[in-house]
């Protein structure tokens, strides 16, 4: 049972206040306040480095009711500045080889608030946006921390793909399948994962390589990860995939991949209003007309307007419209902009990977190199 009951806050740049009980480590934590729809894998959220910089609100009422795994870690640590929700649901003592989601948060260092109303809260993100935010269990006047909240850095304005990303260069994988790079911009564990199951020899790489260090290492195909903040500040990894995409390698973008993709090849991004984040996101494939439940974790998106002649749609949130996957008409670069790995979330669109690693196969497997000509292209549309 949870023993120490003390109040603490949440403040907004908008001057809000929400009240609830500290959890976690007892400390105060600032960042952009986001929400996710998830029902399960909290412990895959807290752990995504892509939620770096953000304190994430969970809307799902329940959190910590089946406890923490080592094997539902998407990274080595959690990633999150700080986490808010309803009830933090004490884990049954009976539950076997589980440990307790506070005693977690407690050693990971995370501090949070439980006891709020999620519901409120949500309604208000969604109506005025992602919101700069504090926590704090020290009782001080509302107007010292909201003028806090107001003095939190933006996204933009801090290095978080280079406080996630790997410092050096590490092999996962020892099958007969085709070596990958993954330019780890914030990698989600079980990316890797997925190209390990399917026989890939895969090299995970850190953000600062550049194109030349990655084409050394003769991959037969790059991913580009997902990772945290705002992609157009990127030069260095938009830089380096553009000048991968010229020298025809494969490519795979995912998430802020798919969003440094579209920036190397002449498109541009924007901040959406409050974000997809949650396990239950429609999206269509539109080569083939199938709709599949999606997982996401993005505040920013590929704009369509502004897209080059080069790129095409490939999928689209049916929730509201925005741009979810793109491929090049003449090159192999393909992009998602939502989790085909999923963890939270539905395990449907794993498609993806087979389809990536499937030409990687191909390409290889007729003159013994890759073509990166349509062929591929095709195998993956
Ligand atoms: N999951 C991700 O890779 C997120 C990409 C980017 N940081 C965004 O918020 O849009």
């Amino acid at each position: 049972m949870r023993t120490s009951r003390r109040p603490a806050w949440l403040a907004l740049e908008d001057g809000a206040v929400y009240e609830g009980e500290a959890i976690g480590r007892a400390a105060d934590a600032w960042g952009e306040v986001v929400f996710t729809t998830v029902v399960t894998g909290y412990q895959e959220v807290l752990t995504d480095p892509s939620y770096r910089g953000q304190i994430v609100v969970f809307t799902q009422p329940l959190v910590g009711n089946y406890g923490t795994f080592p094997g539902a870690l998407e990274s080595s640590r959690a990633q999150v500045n700080g986490v808010i929700m309803r009830e933090l649901c004490d884990l049954p003592d009976a539950h076997p080889g589980a440990a307790r989601l506070e005693q977690w948060l407690v050693e990971q260092g995370i501090p949070g608030l439980s006891g709020v109303d999620t519901r409120a809260l949500t309604r208000r993100l969604r109506s005025r946006g992602a919101m700069r935010g504090v926590i704090s269990a020290q009782a001080r006047p509302a107007r010292e921390l909201i003028e806090a909240a107001r003095r939190v850095p933006g996204l933009s304005e801090q290095p978080l793909v280079e406080e996630v990303s790997a410092g050096e260069p590490y092999h996962v994988g020892t099958g007969p399948g085709p070596r990958v790079v993954v330019v780890d911009l914030g990698v989600k564990r079980h990316i890797v994962t997925h190209l390990v199951q399917r026989g890939c020899r895969v090299t995970v790489v850190p953000s600062r390589f550049t194109a030349g260090e990655i084409r050394a290492l003769h991959p037969d195909g790059v991913v580009l990860s997902n990772g945290p903040g705002d992609p157009a500040v990127l030069d260095g990894p938009i830089a380096t995939a553009r000048e991968l995409c010229s020298s025809g390698i494969p490519i795979f973008g995912i998430c802020l991949g798919h969003q440094i993709l579209a920036l190397a090849l002449g498109g541009s991004t924007y901040k959406l209003k409050f974000g997809h984040r949650g396990g239950n996101h429609p999206v269509k494939d539109l080569e083939t007309g199938r709709v599949f439940i999606t997982t996401h974790n993005h505040g920013y998106a590929v704009d369509e307007a502004q897209l080059p002649p080069d790129l095409i749609v490939t999928h689209r949130s049916l929730n509201d419209g925005t741009v979810e996957g793109l491929r090049h008409r003449s090159l192999p670069v393909w992009s998602v902009q939502y989790h085909p790995e999923a963890t939270p979330g539905p395990q449907e669109s794993a498609y993806l990977f087979d389809r990536f690693v499937g030409a990687l196969r191909r390409a290889a497997g007729g003159d013994g190199r890759l073509s990166g000509k349509d062929e591929s292209a095709g195998a993956l549309a």
